[in-house]
């Protein structure tokens, strides 16, 4: 089976019963499947620009990273986020491995447009360091600190790192979300979406911020993958079990090879 590639983000990072509640799942689905968690940590980013009286601000959901930023941006994420995952994974009687993108080649990262700043975009590179950690056990933790060829730390957003992660190890994407999955304009759940229904949304301003840029992420993921990605709440991490058993959660986001799939019928799941 191939691996799965689990995406927390938000207020997760932090939230120690939530942590607790996901790691339960994760201990369960592991004595199956390898699994890897990538995570972000955007709160954690704006709890310490507060603190120290510098001001953040987003440009299509990706926040822009001065030099001045950068230092602690790499401190919330790759340090104080990353180690308290690794903390809560073994009090939870897991084996983590704290990682960035920054290791072992694991992506290609290289600066966007200068207007985000140190803000880096990724593809997959080399999967060998994560393939030896899977193969004796071991649950690799990602933050989305990336570098350059150069050597410059870059910022990356964690959907974006998630899907990279995912296309490494040709594995299953799950996104994690503080939503239930893409709501419409209603509120209601969407159950599955295809690109021509993202295009729409995000063109009706439905989608948006975050999650515009997670759901581009996702489609890019499902469609190079070929599977679909899931985008769910971490609130119920019960939920993932169900997810991978075959039911229904969260929204689906479809892969175009996929867009003929009887909508009708997942609609109905979810009323
Ligand atoms: N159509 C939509 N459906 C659900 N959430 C949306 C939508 N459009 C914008 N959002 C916002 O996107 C947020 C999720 O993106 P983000 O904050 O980046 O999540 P995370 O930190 O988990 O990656 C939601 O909390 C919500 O405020
Ligand atoms: C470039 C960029 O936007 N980087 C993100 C990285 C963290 C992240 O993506 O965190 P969430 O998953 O919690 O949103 C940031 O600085 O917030």
């Amino acid at each position: 089976m191939q691996p799965l590639v689990i995406k927390v983000g938000g207020a997760f990072i932090g939230d120690k019963d939530a942590a607790r509640g996901l790691f339960a799942v994760i201990q369960e689905l592991i004595k199956t499947r390898q699994l890897v968690l990538v995570h972000g940590g955007g709160p954690i980013v704006e709890q310490w620009m507060q603190a120290l009286n510098l001001k953040s601000t987003k440009i299509d959901g990706l926040r822009v990273t001065t030099d001045v930023h950068m230092p602690y941006v790499v401190g919330a994420l790759a340090g104080t986020a990353n180690t308290q995952l690794v903390a809560q994974a073994r009090a939870c009687g897991l084996e983590p491995v704290g990682l960035s993108l920054a290791d072992a080649h694991l992506v290609r990262c290289t600066q966007m447009q200068a207007k985000y700043g140190a803000v880096g975009e990724v593809e997959p590179a080399d999967g060998k360091l994560l393939k030896v950690l899977l193969d004796e056990g071991y649950l690799p933790l990602i933050s989305s600190i990336g570098c350059s060829d150069g050597g410059q730390l870059l910022n990356v957003n964690a959907d974006q790192a998630a899907t990279a992660i995912a296309q490494l190890l040709k594995g299953e994407l799950v996104m994690l979300s503080d939503v239930a999955g893409v709501l419409d304009k209603q509120q209601s759940l969407l159950a599955q979406l295809n690109a021509q229904q993202i295009d729409a949304l995000v063109e009706q301003k439905v989608i948006r911020d975050g999650m515009l840029v997670k759901v581009k992420a996702a489609l890019s993921a499902a469609t190079s993958i070929g599977m679909p990605v899931t985008i769910a709440s971490w609130k119920q991490p019960q939920s993932l079990l169900q997810m991978l058993s075959g039911d229904s959660a969260g929204t689906r986001i479809c892969p175009p090879e996929l867009q003929s799939m009887d909508e009708t019928k997942l609609n109905q799941e979810h009323q």
